[in-house]
């Protein structure tokens, strides 16, 4: 992947030497309407759609802009550092591609999730792999090169196929696992409703599944055979509703591979989280997906204050560089992005996901330079002034 830091002065250089645009937009929103002219529209609805009337996504974006990132002169920003470090791991930036269920499926061959993985192997950019992957977590894993992937488990109701997932999980290298616990049921996604698809019920995005010995053993005949039934298997078996705290003992003693969970956003379930003796918190409003009305960039000082020194990772919303910059100076250890990068990987496969994350890097990166920040640690919520 181009260094990100010499990404700007690129484009403009190839302009010089006549007609050459970049390949791909270089905004959210010049993003999202290519990826719409390229996906089914039922996939891009599914994608770009949320819970209940999208004010909550759209809260997820408007939050950030009412912070404002207060340039400061002559502090020696010339050089920037956006390393970070997570879980004994040095990072190169501080991104994470967030789970996407149906990355797979957003690219033209149909094996996206191979496409994210080798965007995070030529990037450094960790992937958090999908339970809902079009092709298996093994492979998934290989493609990943030198750089840590974490592997996001959806606790299916039947808890040994959990575990056969998270044993495998280890078993291909993956760095860590995260759990996500907003998604035991759908939420109310009205685009989703009213063309009547879901795409796992129409058989995607199921290899982990159709590959598990044990969920194959809970089928009369093979997914082969009958990928129908398996399908409705998996449908009956999907969520864990019946999960509560008390079932933290189980989900922690499954690994000794850090153990994040995704989806909190109250302080109290970070206290929580702590004493059931997770490594990390994923705060997450599942990009305005799952429960309507709920916060996300609210809610992160108070995760951060807290986990006490416990990594967050945060996500919904971030759309920009200054988006990225500010969730770090609000306390953020790593920032995940969810859209952006499946945009790229519908327009583009894995070059188009290189080129999104390039985008975010360079501008995340001139941001801290022109206010005077050169390393992620100098960003802290003095950085910040509310606007309006
Ligand atoms: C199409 C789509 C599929 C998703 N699938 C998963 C998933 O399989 N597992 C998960 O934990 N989160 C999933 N998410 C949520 C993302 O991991 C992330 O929380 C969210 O996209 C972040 O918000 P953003 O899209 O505004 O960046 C999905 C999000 C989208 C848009
Ligand atoms: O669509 C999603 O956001 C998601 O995470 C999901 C939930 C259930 C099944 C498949 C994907």
């Amino acid at each position: 992947m181009a260094n990100y830091a010499d990404f700007n002065l690129g484009i403009y250089f190839a302009g010089l030497e006549g007609d050459n645009p970049p390949p791909y937009p270089v905004t959210f929103a010049g993003l999202e309407a290519a990826a719409r002219e390229r996906l089914e529209h039922r996939l891009f609805d599914y994608v770009a759609g949320g819970a209940g009337d999208e004010h909550t996504q759209r809260g997820n974006v408007s939050a950030f802009e009412r912070w404002g990132i207060v340039p400061r002169m002559l502090s020696g920003a010339a050089e920037r550092d956006l390393s970070i470090e997570l879980f004994g791991h040095r990072m190169p930036t501080p991104l994470l591609m967030s789970p996407i269920g149906v990355i797979g499926i957003m690219t033209d061959d149909e094996h996206g999730d191979l496409a994210t993985a080798a965007a995070s192997a030529s990037s450094g950019v960790p992937m958090v792999a999908s339970t809902l992957m079009q092709d298996p977590m093994e492979d998934v894993a290989a493609a990943l090169g030198d750089t840590p992937g974490f592997f996001q488990l959806y606790t299916p109701n039947d808890r040994e196929v959990a575990e056969s997932f998270v044993r495998r999980a280890e078993a291909a290298g993956f760095a860590g696992i995260v759990v996500t616990l907003d998604t035991w049921t759908l939420g109310y996604r009205p685009r989703d409703l009213q063309h009547a698809t879901f795409p796992q019920l129409r058989g995607y995005c199921l290899a982990n599944y159709f590959s598990d010995p044990v969920f194959r053993s809970r089928l009369a005949v093979s997914p082969e055979e009958d990928p129908v039934a398996a399908t409705m298997h998996w449908a009956a078996t999907f969520g864990s509703p019946t999960l509560t705290w008390d079932d933290l003992a189980w989900l922690r003693g499954l690994t000794d591979l850090p153990l994040l969970l995704k989806g909190i956003c109250h302080p109290d379930d970070v206290r929580r989280a702590r004493d059931g003796g997770v490594d990390g918190i994923y705060c997450s409003n599942h990009g305005g997906r799952q429960a309507a009305t709920a916060p996300a960039l609210e809610m992160l000082p108070g995760v951060v204050d807290a986990a006490d020194g416990m990594p967050v990772v945060f996500d919904s919303g971030p759309r920009s560089g200054p988006d990225i910059v500010k969730a770090l100076a609000l306390g953020a250890t790593a920032v995940g992005i969810g859209r952006p990068y499946g945009y790229g990987a519908a327009i583009g496969g894995q070059a188009g996901i290189e080129f999104v994350l390039s985008c975010l890097l360079a501008e995340a990166d001139l941001t801290m330079g022109l206010g005077g920040y050169a390393s992620v640690a100098d960003l802290t919520r003095d950085a910040l002034v509310r606007l309006g």
